[in-house]
């Protein structure tokens, strides 16, 4: 089944099931009936005072409302997502990991419990901070429903497709697309097979378009590009139904007897939504040197010092390179933000070999990295013509602001730490001589 979708981003939308035309309720939100027998529920997803361009809230029509459960309970879920950022000693070395393994057939793991925290910083009960999650699976969420009282979601699949199923109506994520589901959503993730991808977890705010400054009204992600799911309800008795709610860095559980699934008419401007990346409009460099990334900003989370993000969403698309006189793979450097970079397709310019689709690396505060020594070589001396950066190649960075640590399933127990990657910058050669 082909879904539906409503386009733009930061909208006001309004969608209903087409099986109950009507059920939004006109010309106010509380009705003192509302259509079709449903209860009104707000989600808030700002303070209710935030500036009218800032503020977020969206309202439910639904068969239920969503107070009717047991009492939460602590969950034995997701043994390896964590919050405790004191785990191991600090690490400043350059990090690399091979692709992450996804469980085999035989053990049975579902979104949720696939979740495993690589890296982060921060403290959801003070809201601010991030974590870095992968999920690893092949198996559908059954009777459960996920939601995160902790911050918001940026998945960015890189194997197999997820079909999420939120509040607002189902979404199809495959990669080289990602989802964003933000605070408090609730969702459940069906997989068709092993499912692999990234996840960045900010609980400071929620993702934004960054500004365009002088590029201009258009570019970079444009909004119309932007998808988030229809209405669709399902009237569903589930005895021991779960709800998973991820709050202060834990998970708990509790029951009850319906699916959540049941809104049918909902409007406001707090929705999921997906974006596919082959739609950035990429911008970049047409002389000369080589731009900083922040060119490829996606979406932001910004904290509260002007510029300064608390984690940017940055791909690597494929584009032309043009620039002439320019060494023009990324150039070596040491930043004050933390970088987290993941591979969805294909190969990364700055790396010949080792960051490979599935796997990752993370270049903390001030660490010094670059290109390794084959890629310096390359393009030292290449021929400068326009060179196509191959369609099919999807890198991506998480930067941000805050210095992260490694957990120990990130550091030792994934046991996809490549010990040697330091070695890949050993051989650049000493250049320096009396010619200039
Ligand atoms: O380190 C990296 O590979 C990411 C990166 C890319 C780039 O083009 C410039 C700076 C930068 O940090
Ligand atoms: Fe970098």
């Amino acid at each position: 089944m082909t879904l539906k979708y409503l386009n733009g981003f930061g909208s006001e939308f309004s969608s209903e099931d087409p099986r109950r035309p009507g059920a939004l309720p006109e010309g106010q939100n509380n009705p003192q009936r509302c259509p079709y027998g449903l209860y009104a529920e707000q989600l808030s997803g700002t303070a209710f005072t935030a500036p009218r361009h800032e503020n977020r809230r969206s309202w439910f029509y639904r068969i239920r409302p969503s107070v009717i459960h047991k009492p939460f309970k602590k969950s034995t879920r997701a043994k390896f997502l964590t919050h405790n950022w004191d785990e191991q000693e600090p690490d400043p070395n350059q990090s690399r990991w091979l692709p992450f393994d996804i469980p085999p057939a035989k053990e049975q793991v579902d979104f949720v419990n696939g979740l495993h925290t690589v890296c982060g910083a921060g403290d959801p009960r003070a809201r601010h901070g991030v974590a870095i999650h992968v999920y690893l699976c092949n198996r559908s969420m059954d009777r459960s429903a996920f939601y995160d009282s902790d911050g918001d979601l940026l998945i960015v699949p890189q194997q197999g497709v997820l079909k999420i199923t939120t509040e607002f109506g189902k979404m199809e994520v495959a990669p080289n697309e990602i989802a964003v589901i933000q605070l408090g959503m609730r969702f459940a993730v069906h997989v068709d097979g092993p499912s692999r991808g990234y996840i960045l977890e900010v609980f400071d705010g929620h993702f934004k378009l960054p500004d365009l400054g002088p590029i201009g009204a258009n570019g970079l992600a444009n909004p119309r590009d932007f998808s988030t799911p229809v209405a669709h309800y399902e009237d569903l008795e589930i005895p021991d139904f779960r709800i998973i709610s991820k709050y202060q860095g834990a998970l708990f559980e509790a029951s009850q007897g319906h699916s959540p699934f049941d809104v049918v008419a909902w409007h406001g401007n707090y929705v999921p939504y997906k974006y596919d990346l082959s739609k950035f409009m990429v911008i970049n460099a047409v002389a000369y040197d080589h731009c900083d990334p922040s060119i490829f900003t996606v979406l932001t989370c910004p904290s509260t010092k002007p510029g300064v993000a608390i984690a940017d969403f940055v791909i690597f698309p494929p584009r032309w390179s043009v620039q002439e006189h320019t060494f023009r793979p990324p150039y070596y450097h040491r930043n004050c933000m933390s970088e987290f970079m993941g591979l969805i397709l294909g190969s990364y310019e700055a790396k010949e070999g080792g960051f490979l689709p599935g796997g990752a690396s993370l270049h903390s505060v001030m660490t010094p990295h670059g290109p390794d020594d084959t890629c310096f070589k390359i393009a030292s001396n290449a021929d400068l013509q326009p060179q196509k950066i191959a369609v099919g190649t999807q890198a991506f960075m998480f930067e941000s602001c805050l210095s992260m640590a490694i957990t120990r399933w990130g550091a030792e127990t994934c046991q996809k730490l490549d010990a040697k990657y330091y070695e890949c910058w050993q051989k650049l050669p000493k250049l320096f001589s009396d010619k200039i």
